[in-house]
């Protein structure tokens, strides 16, 4: 029997980059709505009650209706909105959070696909927190940069047209009220929100996500080793999370923007100095992979109790 899976928000940014991983799999078939009747509630309603799985691709207040729209108690859905990443009730989508996590989704109806920069700053900090290197109320800071797809259609157009001269990098998030702070507070273990520093740059997509550590003033003070062996076991054997060794990273003199490509790969890497006791802790993901499509086709697959990279890039 095949699974049923629709797409809401399908013709937007994320929603194509799902339907690409999707495509061809005879396990799974696609439901569709016309491009025209994107916005149509009562297309929509009838597609997200035929469904067994339905993935929402759209702003946070149309994320919400969408929900209130199933009024059957089978259809599960992966929202990859910021709608429901605390909220009551949903399981937070990213298998690779805790041992025991990729279980909690199996049994789960809701899920919520995490934010692209949670996703690297809590592959990073996660374990690190969970061994007990990284003390609960540690003042953390988070920084980067993104690609500017992470804005959605709006800031694809901005780039791509709608300013003549779009800065190369451009920091946000000056308030310091970031969205996606809550995700990374609440799934990290930290007792206080990271100071998040975003960026984005003029490229389509790609992402770095660092977390500067200065290990010498941490109570146990943990060496550069300590960090990267503690994130080598937390991934081992991952086929989407990767930890460079010390050789590896010792071999190179920086890390791109578009280091995974267009995968759905995370890669983390563990830079440091023993003698000064300081870290910079560094994740490289697409937004639209690993950050956005390739976790939501990742948690389809766990709900659908499919091989769990199916349809990945990796
Ligand atoms: N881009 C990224 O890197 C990431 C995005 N996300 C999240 O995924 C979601 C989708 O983002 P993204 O694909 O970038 O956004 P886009 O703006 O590219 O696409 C959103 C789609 O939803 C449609 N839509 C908007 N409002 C409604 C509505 N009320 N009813 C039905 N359809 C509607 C839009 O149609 P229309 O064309 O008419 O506006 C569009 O097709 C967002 O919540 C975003 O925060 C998550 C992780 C990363
Ligand atoms: C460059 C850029 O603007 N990026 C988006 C995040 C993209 C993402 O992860 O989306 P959601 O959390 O909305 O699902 C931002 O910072 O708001």
């Amino acid at each position: 029997m095949t699974t049923q899976v629709f797409i809401d928000g399908g013709h937007g940014t994320t929603g194509i980059e799902i339907a690409e991983r999707l495509a061809g799999r005879p396990e799974l078939s696609i439901i569709t709505v016309p491009e025209e009747r994107r916005r149509d509630a009562v297309a929509r309603r009838d597609a997200l009650n035929a469904a067994d799985i339905v993935i929402l691709c759209l702003p946070d207040d149309a994320a919400r209706e969408a929900v209130t729209l199933i009024d059957n108690d089978r259809t599960r859905v992966i929202d990859a909105s910021t709608a429901h990443r605390v909220a009551e009730g949903w399981t937070y989508g990213f298998p690779e959070l805790e041992p025991g996590h990729r279980e909690r989704l199996t049994q789960s109806r809701f899920v919520a696909n995490p934010g692209c920069w949670p996703t690297g700053f809590l592959a990073l900090v996660r374990p690190l927190v969970l061994a007990g290197l990284l003390p609960a109320d540690w003042p953390v800071t988070v920084s980067g940069a993104s690609g500017y797809s992470g804005g959605g259609k709006a800031m694809i157009a901005e780039y791509e047209g709608e300013v003549e001269s779009p800065s190369a990098f451009r920091p946000y998030g000056l308030t310091l009220a970031h969205k996606h702070v809550p995700e990374m507070t609440r799934y990290s273990g930290l007792a206080y929100p990271p100071l998040f520093a975003p960026a984005v740059a003029n490229a389509y997509r790609g992402m770095i996500v660092e977390v500067p550590l200065q290990l010498r003033a941490m109570p146990d003070a943990p060496t550069v080793e300590d960090i990267r062996a503690a994130l080598a076991q937390a991934y081992a054997g991952s086929p989407i999370v990767s930890v460079a060794s010390a050789e590896e990273s010792a071999g190179m003199s920086g890390v791109t923007l578009e280091h995974v490509g267009a995968t759905d790969r995370l890669a983390l890497f563990v830079f440091g100095n023993e003698d000064t006791g300081q870290a910079r802790l560094v994740a490289a993901l697409d937004n639209l992979g690993k950050g956005a499509a390739g976790a939501a086709v990742q948690n389809l697959n766990i709900l659908a109790g499919l091989p769990e990279t199916a349809g990945l890039r990796l």
